[in-house]
């Protein structure tokens, strides 16, 4: 982008955790983007949210937001992942999505972007270390390990412990609740191991990325340690999350992990993969 070009707009699709912070550093000002539009599941919420705003947008439906921006960030409840992400994409938009693990089930998009145009960009949220693991995998990695320690309150409601009649009440040791493939994990806990799903997609893929899940009543914060394997380099990461106040379970990084993703799209200077 020139400097003398028009802000990008910006589209935020859901307006929780990750999405009011997301628009309030719009709205605060970021060169070279502009909020344009937020959508939310209650509408007069979300406009109520928005009255310390310096420029309130229109509150609209998931499905509007591709006419009304370049870019549209998804970071809503993962059923309706992809009422935001096909419309932006068949719109040739930037898709910025932050419930990953969905890409992992709806991985047509991917066609549909290549179709109209359109491009899809993950941030690594609230995770560390994926310029390390895309660039091991211009080379040959071995294995990609996580390990996640979350409060039991950071993973309850998740669909895999209901399946699996796995109760965290009343914790007072860590328990593994989950070791398997990236893919397994973020299918069984959609709203817990984004990070998990992005790392596969980074590195070698949701089938060999090996994941376990602790429920630990001793962490405080959302913790996901990384190990690979590479023919270029052995490196083991870990981030510990403080968790936001809107949303346990989601990681205060997040929102700003997408922050800066979307400063690096207008940026004349960026640093890291
Ligand atoms: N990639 C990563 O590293 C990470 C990803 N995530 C994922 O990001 C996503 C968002 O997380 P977070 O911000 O914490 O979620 P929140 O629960 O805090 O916010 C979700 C928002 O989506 C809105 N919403 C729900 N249903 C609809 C609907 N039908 N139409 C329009 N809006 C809707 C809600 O509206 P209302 O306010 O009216 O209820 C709410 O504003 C989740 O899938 C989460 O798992 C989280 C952490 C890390
Ligand atoms: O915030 C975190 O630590 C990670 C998270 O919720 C996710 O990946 O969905």
């Amino acid at each position: 982008m020139s400097v003398s070009s028009a802000p990008l707009r910006v589209a935020v699709g859901g307006f929780g955790a990750i999405g009011f912070a997301l628009a309030k550093a719009l709205d605060d000002g970021i060169d070279g983007l502009a909020l344009a539009a937020v959508s939310a599941r209650d509408k007069k919420k979300a406009a109520d949210k928005m009255e310390g705003f310096r420029a309130p947008v229109p509150v609209v439906d998931l499905e509007a937001l591709a006419e009304l921006a370049d870019i549209v960030v998804e970071c809503a409840p993962s059923t309706v992942f992809r009422s935001i992400g096909e419309p932006a994409l068949k719109a040739g938009r930037i898709f910025v999505p932050l419930s990953v693990g969905q890409l992992l089930v709806h991985d047509d998009l991917k066609d549909i972007a290549i179709a109209h145009g359109g491009r899809i960009v993950v941030p690594t949220g609230a995770l560390i270390g994926l310029d390390a693991v895309r660039a091991a995998a211009e080379g040959n990695i071995e294995s990609v390990t996580m390990v996640t320690r979350k409060p039991p309150r950071g993973l309850m409601g998740a669909p895999y412990l209901e399946q699996n009649n796995i109760s965290l009440e009343g914790l007072n040791e860590a328990k593994l609740i989950f070791d398997g493939s990236a893919r397994d994990g973020a299918k069984g806990f959609p709203a817990n191991v984004n990070v998990a799903a992005a790392l596969s997609l980074a590195g070698i893929g949701p089938d060999r990325t090996r994941l376990q899940i602790w429920a630990d009543p001793a962490v405080t914060r959302n913790t996901h340690r990384i190990e690979v394997e590479a023919d270029s380099a052995r490196f083991a990461m870990s981030i510990e999350n403080v968790p936001s106040e809107e949303n346990p379970k989601t990681g205060k990084i997040t929102a700003l992990s997408a922050i800066a993703c979307l400063r690096g799209l207008v940026a004349p200077m960026r640093v890291g993969t």
